[in-house]
Parts: C-alpha cells; sequence; structure tokens
C-alpha cells in the first residue's frame, strides 16, 4: 500500500483488475523519411496498469502514442488492445473499444463553460453524438458530466467559461474529458506540465484515485509526479525501449541515472 495516496502496491493491484493485456506493442516502428522515431518498440501494458513512458526529449514518446491512437500509421509492427488488432484501425475506432487521450497542448473550447465542454465529451462518445437536440433534464449525461467535473474537483467551477480557468483547472478538465464514456486505458501526454507544486500535488492524487479498472500510460518529464503515479515504468531512448522495471528499480539504475537522471533531462 502506498501510504501516501492509499493506493494499494503495484504488483497487487495489477494483479487485482488484470484480465489480461490493455496494450500490447509488437516490434512497431515508425519512420519518418530516413529517420526512425521508433524503432522496434515491444511492449505490453495489462489492463488497470499505471504505466510511466519516460524518456529524454526526442525519445519517441509522443510518437509512440500517436501510433497507439491511430493519429500515425506504424512503418511495421502491430498494435493490439484489449486482444484485439487495432493496427490500422481508424482512432475513433479505438476511442469506442475505450482508450482515451490527452494532448500537451490543451484542446478545450474556451467559448464555453466547464459544463458545457464536459457534457459534449460525455455526448461525443455515446450513441446521441449526432443528434441536433438540446440536453433536457433528466438527461443522464448532464448527471455524468456533473460527476465527472466533482471527480475532478471543479465542481465550484462549473459554469465558468473555460477561458477565465486557470491553467491548472485546465489540465484538471482535460482528465474529466478523458474520463468521459467508459475508458479502460488513458494516454495521458505530459499532464504535470505548466502546473505549480500544488496543483501537481492535486494531479498526483487525481491519477492515483482514478476508478481502479482504468490503468493508463503517462509521459512525464517531472520524474517526482510520474515515479509516485506509475506502478512500472519503460525508460525509451533514440526510439526503442532502454529499460522496464518498478519506480524503485527505475530510480536506482545505474545506467538511467547516467543516461537521464543525472544530465539535466526530465
Ligand atoms: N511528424 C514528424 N515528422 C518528422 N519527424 C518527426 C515527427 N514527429 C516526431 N519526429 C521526430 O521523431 C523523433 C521522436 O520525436 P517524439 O516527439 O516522438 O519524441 P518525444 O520523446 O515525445 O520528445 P519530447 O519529450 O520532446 O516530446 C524526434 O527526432 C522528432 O524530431
Amino acid at each position: 500500500m502506498n501510504a501516501q495516496t492509499g493506493t494499494p502496491a503495484a504488483p497487487a493491484r495489477i494483479g487485482s483488475v488484470s484480465t489480461g493485456a490493455a496494450l500490447e506493442l509488437r516490434g512497431v516502428q515508425k519512420m519518418f523519411g530516413a529517420l526512425a522515431a521508433i524503432a522496434d518498440v515491444t511492449m505490453t501494458v495489462a489492463s488497470g496498469e499505471r504505466r510511466a513512458v519516460l524518456g529524454s526529449n526526442g525519445a519517441g514518446k509522443t510518437t509512440l502514442f500517436n501510433c497507439v491512437t491511430g493519429d500515425f500509421l506504424p512503418t511495421s509492427g502491430t498494435i493490439r488492445l484489449f486482444g484485439e488488432d487495432v493496427t490500422t484501425f481508424p482512432a475513433h475506432e479505438r476511442v469506442r473499444r475505450g482508450l482515451r487521450r490527452t494532448y500537451q497542448i490543451s484542446l478545450l473550447f474556451g467559448g464555453l463553460t466547464v459544463a458545457d465542454n464536459v457534457y459534449l465529451a460525455c455526448r461525443g462518445v455515446s450513441r446521441a453524438r449526432f443528434s441536433m437536440l438540446r440536453p433536457r433534464q433528466g438527461d443522464t449525461l448532464l448527471s455524468r458530466a456533473e460527476e465527472l467535473i466533482e471527480a475532478v474537483n471543479l465542481t465550484d467551477a462549473s459554469s465558468t467559461m473555460v477561458a477565465n480557468l486557470s491553467y491548472g483547472q485546465q489540465r484538471q478538465l482535460e482528465i474529466a474529458l478523458a474520463l468521459a464514456g467508459a475508458p479502460r486505458l488513458i494516454l495521458f501526454d505530459e499532464p504535470a506540465a505548466g502546473l505549480s507544486p500544488t496543483e501537481r500535488g492535486e494531479l498526483v492524487r487525481l491519477l492515483t484515485n482514478l476508478p481502479e479498472h482504468i490503468g493508463y500510460v503517462i509521459i512525464e518529464h517531472d520524474m517526482d509526479v510520474a515515479l509516485r503515479v506509475a506502478e512500472s515504468v519503460t525508460m525509451m531512448h533514440n526510439g526503442t525501449v532502454f529499460k522496464e522495471g518498478t519506480p524503485e528499480e527505475i530510480e536506482n539504475d545505474a545506467e538511467v541515472q547516467e543516461l537521464y537522471l543525472g544530465d539535466g533531462h526530465g
């Protein structure tokens, strides 16, 4: 058990929620001209597992995310989501299977309120997504949106225009949007970037308290945040998997320290 977060220690928690692999990459490569942004990456993330992907600038982390989400088609290799080969599936088909993603750059609707943004996200992944009707009282998506807003501690800002939120609140809202529908695996792309120390603490609390069945992969340059919210770590270097291990193993690994921790990256 993690005394700070109340989250069970990694192996026990993964074992208690895992029903197979959420994500399996086999020999994934992505070329940009002659450059291998990702070269032969093989990795498996169990259902419900919380994995950090670390590595210095240009290591291939974001390209890896883009291949998993369907934004990029890998040059070779296979990607399986919950056992199904989705290598050539478009992004929306992966969303239907429970994959979500947040971006380094905010994609929020600044001219709408927090409540509207979350409602639209809930609607966007529901069967009512093509309906032009306005929400009515009793609309279950409205109550689901309220739950998500509460889950990310934004209830007091529910009717605030997104453009008037603090940066930290905007990042909290992005997490609420990623939770819309029935996510099973969320890819977080540097969620702590630009946050104050207090906001980082809040982010750690939010992530570690997500429902147990929701796994995530997090790219994060803040090692303190990454190692506190992850149960397992993949270190990337030059487009390849350099090391895998528990946060403790990675933190104490001499090669990792030399390559990554000690030289000012991160
Ligand atoms: N669309 C693209 N076209 C050409 N090269 C690209 C493209 N996207 C990424 N690259 C290159 O691929 C390599 C890996 O980039 P990537 O953004 O995946 O690294 P990263 O680990 O996410 O880095 P950072 O931590 O800076 O975000 C880099 O050399 C980058 O310049």
